[in-house]
């Protein structure tokens, strides 16, 4: 069952009257007789932040790949721009899980973003020096310019993160969807990529909707959590989602979080949430 601990994300689209990128009803996902979560309802405005979390197998992939329209739902529905979602929609950008390129792989920086245009398959084909004008302005976005001619598998995971999500932008798309995508980065390439997508968000009509383990890199970034555990889903603020009490409800055990130094520590998550699940599994914060 969803629990809507704040209004906050709904009241924004009404309060501006702006149409939602992003619409969920009453939703529910799983798969045979398991289910994953139920009752999801979340509308995201232009401009919004949202984050996911939960622990390892709670089904926030498996969300991402129903706003895609890749998995069907068990039940409500999703709408992008007021529309039924569909598979390959011209104006969602994802960024899956990442996958370090080969070494040995010979695609070019640029070219590498160029994929993201030819993408578009329902548009007319852009002439070439519209596509280069458009591969260029992108290179800056993601500030690629240095190593525009270099070739992708001789990047550092940061670096081939900021090409992944300048190719998932380059399409106009106005929901960008991430999947973890400061995984196995350093902090500053975390903070590089952390900041790429919030400005992202801030281009007009934009909106950001992001799988992390961790909620403290992009703490001060989003405005929405989408919390799923225990087969229920939560929705509102980082301050409402993570009190001690909200979350002792949500796992059904007592779970204590903590503020230490401006980052949110959660203490004595049951066994199974341990794993991947960095909100302090251990109590100390320390492995972000
Ligand atoms: N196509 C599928 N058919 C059956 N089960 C699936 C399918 N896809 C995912 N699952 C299962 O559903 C559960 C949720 O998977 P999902 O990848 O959505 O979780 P997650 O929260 O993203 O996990 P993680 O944090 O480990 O990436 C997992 O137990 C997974 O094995």
């Amino acid at each position: 069952m969803m629990t809507t601990v704040t209004s906050a994300a709904t009241d924004h689209v009404e309060a501006g009257a702006v149409r939602p990128v992003l619409s969920i009803r009453d939703a529910s996902l799983g798969y045979g007789d398991r289910l994953l979560w139920a009752g999801l309802d979340l509308d995201v405005a232009p401009g919004q932040f949202v984050a996911i979390l939960g622990p390892n197998g709670s089904g926030k992939t498996s969300l991402l790949r129903a706003v895609l329209g890749t998995q069907p739902l068990t039940g409500g529905r999703i709408e992008i721009l007021g529309e039924p979602v569909r598979r390959g929609h011209r104006l969602v950008g994802y960024v899956p899980q990442q996958h370090l390129a080969d070494r040995g792989t010979p695609l070019r920086a640029r070219d590498f973003l160029a994929l993201g245009i030819d993408g578009d398959r329902f548009g007319p084909p852009l002439p070439s020096r519209g596509r280069r004008a458009r591969v260029d302005a992108m290179l800056a976005t993601v500030h690629a310019e240095a190593f525009a001619d270099a070739r992708i598998g001789s990047l550092s995971g940061g670096e081939q993160q900021r090409l992944r999500i300048g190719q998932a932008l380059i399409g106009d798309s106005r929901l960008l969807l991430c999947d973890e995508p400061l995984i196995s980065l350093d902090l500053n390439q975390q903070r590089s990529v952390s900041d790429l997508i919030d400005a992202s968000r801030r281009e007009p009509g934009r909106a950001v909707l992001m799988i992390t383990h961790d909620v403290n890199p992009v703490l001060d970034m989003v405005d929405t959590v989408v919390y799923l555990a225990n087969g229920k889903a939560l929705v509102g603020s980082v301050d409402d989602v993570f009190t001690s009490e909200v979350l002792s409800d949500l796992y059904d055990t007592p779970v204590e979080v903590v503020r230490v130094r401006d980052r949110i520590v959660v203490v004595g998550l049951p066994d199974h949430a341990h794993e991947g699940h960095e909100h302090a599994p251990h109590g100390d914060g320390s492995r972000h």
